[in-house]
């Protein structure tokens, strides 16, 4: 690890894999350690100064943000970044829902946020996912052409041509975010 930043932590919690490519990339960039949610305890966490915590998005949830949320009180004192991974992409109203769904009150003024693009294989999913997701297709097909927003448009070609978003340079503002002091 470079000398001017802290010892640093990335863990993620990914269902299809995109929010695991995206922890990697970033655990590479800054030689952070690397772990899946469910291989690593508070204790371990509490060892490092920088947590990065990543999780894919799902019903609007970011998938094991309790950790970070249950224990915030232990953790508010270190530099808490938490991205999302998801389909929509990242404009100010999705980023606003994500962060009113998932975030304490305390944790929106604290926690460095971001939302990174994900992909969609509909073909890949499993079974209760592709109910899930066949019943929001009926759902978006049901509105009139012209009362879709471009977000359910894009949602729907994604149905039929698998989409993959994950981007390496989209890491950037968060490897900025590690490397900056200012928590
Ligand atoms: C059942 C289901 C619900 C989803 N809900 C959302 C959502 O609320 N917002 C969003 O942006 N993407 C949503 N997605 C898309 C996933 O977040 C996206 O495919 C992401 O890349 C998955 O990351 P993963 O590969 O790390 O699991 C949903 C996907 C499924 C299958």
């Amino acid at each position: 690890m470079s000398d001017n930043i802290n010892k640093v932590v990335v863990i993620y919690k990914s269902k299809y894999g995109s929010a695991q490519r995206y922890a990697q990339w970033i655990a590479d960039e800054v030689k952070a350690d690397l772990f899946e949610r469910s291989k690593i305890t508070l204790n371990d966490i509490l060892k490092y100064d920088t947590i990065v915590y990543g999780g894919s998005l799902y019903a609007a949830g970011i998938l094991g943000i309790s950790l970070i949320k249950k224990n915030f009180d232990k953790l508010k004192d270190k530099k808490v970044i938490v991205f999302s991974v998801g389909a929509s992409p990242a404009h100010p109203e999705a980023i606003n829902d994500i962060i009113n769904n998932n975030f304490t009150e305390e944790m929106k003024g604290k926690v460095h946020f971001f939302h990174l693009r994900g992909g969609f294989n509909y073909k890949k999913l499993n079974p209760i996912d592709k109910i899930l997701m066949y019943l929001l297709k009926k759902k978006i097909e049901h509105k009139k052409p012209d009362e879709l927003t471009e977000d359910e448009k894009g949602m729907l070609a994604c149905y039929k041509h698998p989409a993959d978003w994950t981007n390496k340079k989209s890491i950037n503002p968060i490897i900025e975010s590690i490397k900056s002091r200012i928590k």
